[in-house]
Order: structure tokens, then sequence, then C-alpha cells
């Protein structure tokens, strides 16, 4: 099936415009959700987590402690790469079947991948067009902060291990501009919508 990225940096927007896509009957897999099914408990990359950085990031209830590693790889580039190598492959694989059982499900033509990391990994190669989320850095930062436990130093970290915007906006075939209200986002994506529709009956 046609399939368009979603993609932009933390707290760009992501989800407010996938929620909108979803409203249109488009069927959207988000590769967050495919990151946490693959470290479900007992799925073996858990367990080689849990050998790699130790007790600390497990909970009690044998899952494991998103905070608690959350800090450490985004404190520390190696551990991040660690951590990436293992479930990168994984997630590729999960996005790949969620992807394909809910082909016949949806009422759009197309479906959305939603993800942070299209660009920056092998996931774009699962899509035929880039669909660019994008609001200023600072910006993105204020909401990003204003909806999460991360304090503003963990965000800009996490900032640093995505792309910079200008290379993201380079890399778009569209671009929704979220600086504004989320009325002004849903018109620009009820104006997508209608461009993909026509993109995915073309070919
Ligand atoms: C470090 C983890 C456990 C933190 O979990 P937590 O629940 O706090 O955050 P969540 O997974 O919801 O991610 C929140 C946001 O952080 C950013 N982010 C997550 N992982 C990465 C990464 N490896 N590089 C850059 N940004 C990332 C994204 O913008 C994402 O939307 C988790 O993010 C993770 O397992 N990351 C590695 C897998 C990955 O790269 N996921 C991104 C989607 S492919
Ligand atoms: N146009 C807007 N105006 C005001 N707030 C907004 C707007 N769009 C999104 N937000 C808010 O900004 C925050 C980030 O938005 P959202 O969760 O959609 O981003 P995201 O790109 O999916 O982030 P992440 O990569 O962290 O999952 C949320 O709290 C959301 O409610």
């Amino acid at each position: 099936m046609f399939t368009v990225g979603l993609t932009g940096g933390i707290g760009s927007g992501k989800s407010a415009a996938a929620a909108r896509f979803r409203h249109h009957g488009v069927n959207v897999v988000d590769a967050d959700l495919a990151a946490r099914v693959v470290v479900q408990p007992g799925r073996p990359a858990l367990v080689a987590i849990a050998e790699h950085f130790g007790a600390g990031v497990m909970q009690a209830d044998g899952s494991l402690d998103r905070a608690a590693l959350r800090k450490l790889v985004f404190d520390h580039p190696e551990e991040r790469r660690w951590l990436e190598q293992l479930t990168h492959p994984l997630i590729r694989e999960e996005i790949i079947s969620s992807l394909a059982a809910s082909a016949s499900t949806h009422t759009a033509p197309y479906a959305i991948l939603e993800s942070p990391l299209l660009i920056e990994t092998s996931q774009s190669e699962l899509v035929q067009r880039v669909c660019v989320v994008d609001i200023p850095e600072a910006l993105q930062l204020q909401r990003a902060s204003a909806r999460d436990a991360n304090s503003v130093e963990q965000i800009r970290n996490i900032m640093a291990a995505q792309l910079p915007r200008a290379e993201r906006c380079a890399k778009a075939d569209d671009i929704l501009d979220n600086s504004g209200s989320l009325e002004f986002l849903n018109a620009q994506v009820d104006a997508l919508h209608q461009k993909y529709v026509q993109l995915a009956t073309q070919t």
C-alpha cells in the first residue's frame, strides 16, 4: 500500500497530525508503539537490555523502567547506540507486520508511518513519501517540556540525537507547519489527505 512517512522532532506535533489523519480513516502505524512492543516482558530484547544495563533499568514487576533507561541513554550517546543496534532492526520488523496486518481494515487508500527517526533510520525505505511536521526548535523545547516529566536538559539531549531542523526539512516532500493553532494544523492535514488519496489511487 502507498505509505507516507510522518516525521518530526520530539514535541513537534506528529501525534496531533496523526490524530487528524486517523479522523479521515487512515491507518497510522506508530514507531514509538512498535519500540514498546519489542521490549515487552518475555521478549529477548528485554533480556539483553537487563544483561547490558543491569537491574537499575528494570521495574519490580519485570517490565522495563523506561525513565531510568531514558536518562542513561540520552546522557551517554554510546549507550544509546548500543540500544539502537539492538532494537532498531526489531522495530523495523514490527512496523512491517503492523503495516501489513491492518492494510485491509481502514477506509483510506494509503497508510501512514509515524516515526521520530524515519529519516535517521532505514525506516525511510518503507515509505514512498516523507511528510515533516515542522516547528522552530524553541517551540519544540517549550511544548515537549510542558508535556513530559523530562527536564529541559534531557529534551535538549534528545533533540541533539535527532536530525537538525534544516536537514529534516530538506528531506521532506511535504511540510506541515505546526507553529500555529491546532485548527491551522488540521486544515493543512485535510488538504494533504486529499493529495495523498489522489497520489495513492494514481499509483
Ligand atoms: C529510551 C526509551 C526507553 C525511553 O522511553 P520513553 O517511554 O521515555 O520515551 P518514548 O519511547 O515514548 O520516546 C519519546 C521520544 O523520544 C525520542 N527518541 C526515542 N528514542 C530515540 C532515539 N534512539 N534517538 C533519538 N530520539 C529518540 C523520540 O522523539 C520519541 O518520540 C525509548 O525511547 C527507547 O527504547 N528508545 C530506543 C528505540 C528508539 O529509537 N525509538 C524511537 C522510535 S524508532
Ligand atoms: N498546534 C499546537 N498548539 C498547541 N499545542 C500543541 C500543538 N500541536 C501539538 N501541541 C502539543 O504539543 C505537545 C507535543 O505534541 P505531540 O505529542 O503531537 O508531538 P509529537 O511530535 O508526537 O511528540 P513525540 O515525538 O514526543 O511523541 C503535546 O502536548 C500537544 O498537545
